[in-house]
């Protein structure tokens, strides 16, 4: 049996996040700790991303203060596929609980970095270029109108080195229409790794048909935010690139049962999540066998790391439980 403890954390992003959904300023989550009998302590993160249907920040709150406690693993393995972001942080708290060496290196050499949205790309591309080693960027597309990014486009992969790999990630908001001109300027220039989701999940069948008119990749990933939705666009006959956000995903044991049962090719993506939530994604992307994608883990800093105390503070000065 484990006793565990919850606290609600809010993080101010160093950089907020423009996307086709909106301006996003805030990370907020929850950040869970498990001690087993023996004293091993284990953490885990419930990091909610809305947006992508995963439950909410306060439905996650009431999850979490009408579980039991102490938990068994039953009931760890037991939540229900509603609560992903809690299934994902109970399992890996509990994976946690046995890594012997926490401290292992994990940050990725193979990353993708999350550059600026539109034109804000342009005053810092040469210091971001200068400081990654990483060949692989990714932009945010169908936040400005086609007209104005395709010309960003164009001054932006002429800043870019030889070599240079862009995903371009539209967030489900382009028109059918807009989503033929980006594929057609991506075959012609073949610097675009994959065009991620540029349809909304509601059009998987209009996407499948964009797969087969052009050869750049297509990822989906608000399509298959959890295993269900994986499962479901595989049989349907997706055999494109899924990105996957493990900290939304479900079930980590799900997971891995998953790509063991599909040949999936997989591309790990992160929810902005603290240092918790990204080291059990990150233990989950290297046991994936497929080393060939960037992770969605760029280095860059999401948070202001000035106050490295943060969690030891939140542990200290709020109780929600
Ligand atoms: O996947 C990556 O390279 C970085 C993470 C990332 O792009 C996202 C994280 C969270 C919300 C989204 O707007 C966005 C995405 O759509 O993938
Ligand atoms: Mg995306």
């Amino acid at each position: 049996m484990y006793f565990w403890q919850f606290r609600v954390y809010q993080r101010p992003l160093l950089h907020p996040l423009q996307t086709h959904h909106g301006l996003w300023q805030i990370r907020e989550g929850i950040i869970i700790r498990l001690e087993a009998e023996d004293g091993r302590i284990g953490w885990g993160e419930i990091a909610p991303l809305p947006e992508f249907g995963s439950e909410t920040l306060s439905a996650a709150i009431l999850f979490c203060q009408s579980l039991e406690n102490p938990l068994s693993i039953t009931s760890i393995f037991s939540i229900s596929e509603q609560f992903p972001a809690c299934q994902f942080a109970f399992e890996s708290a509990l994976e946690d609980l046995s890594i012997e060496n926490k401290s292992r290196e994990l940050e990725p050499k193979n990353y993708s970095y999350l550059l600026p949205t539109g034109a804000a790309v342009f005053p810092c591309l040469d210091d971001i270029l200068a400081a990654n080693q990483t060949n692989t960027y990714k932009w945010k597309i169908a936040v400005n109108s086609l007209k104005q990014e395709l010309n960003l486009f164009e001054k932006l992969i002429d800043r870019l080195p030889r070599g240079i790999k862009l995903r371009l990630d539209a967030n489900g908001g382009l028109s059918i229409a807009e989503s033929k001109i980006w594929l057609k300027i991506a075959d012609e220039c073949q610097i675009i790794e994959f065009i991620e989701q540029p349809l909304p999940p509601s059009q998987l069948a209009e996407m499948w048909q964009l797969s087969q008119d052009f050869t750049t990749g297509i990822a989906l990933d608000e399509s298959v935010a959890n295993l269900r939705q994986i499962e479901e666009c595989y049989q349907r006959g997706w055999r494109g690139i899924f990105v996957i956000k493990p900290a939304i995903n479900g079930s980590i044991q799900g997971l891995r049962h998953l790509w063991e049962k599909y040949p999936l090719d997989l591309v790990f993506s992160s929810v902005l999540e603290t240092n918790i939530g990204r080291k059990s994604a990150l233990r989950l992307a290297q046991e994936y066998p497929k080393k060939e994608r960037a992770l969605g883990f760029g280095v860059q800093q999401w948070f202001n790391n000035s106050d490295p105390d943060w969690l030891e503070k939140l542990w200290t000065t709020s109780a929600n439980n």
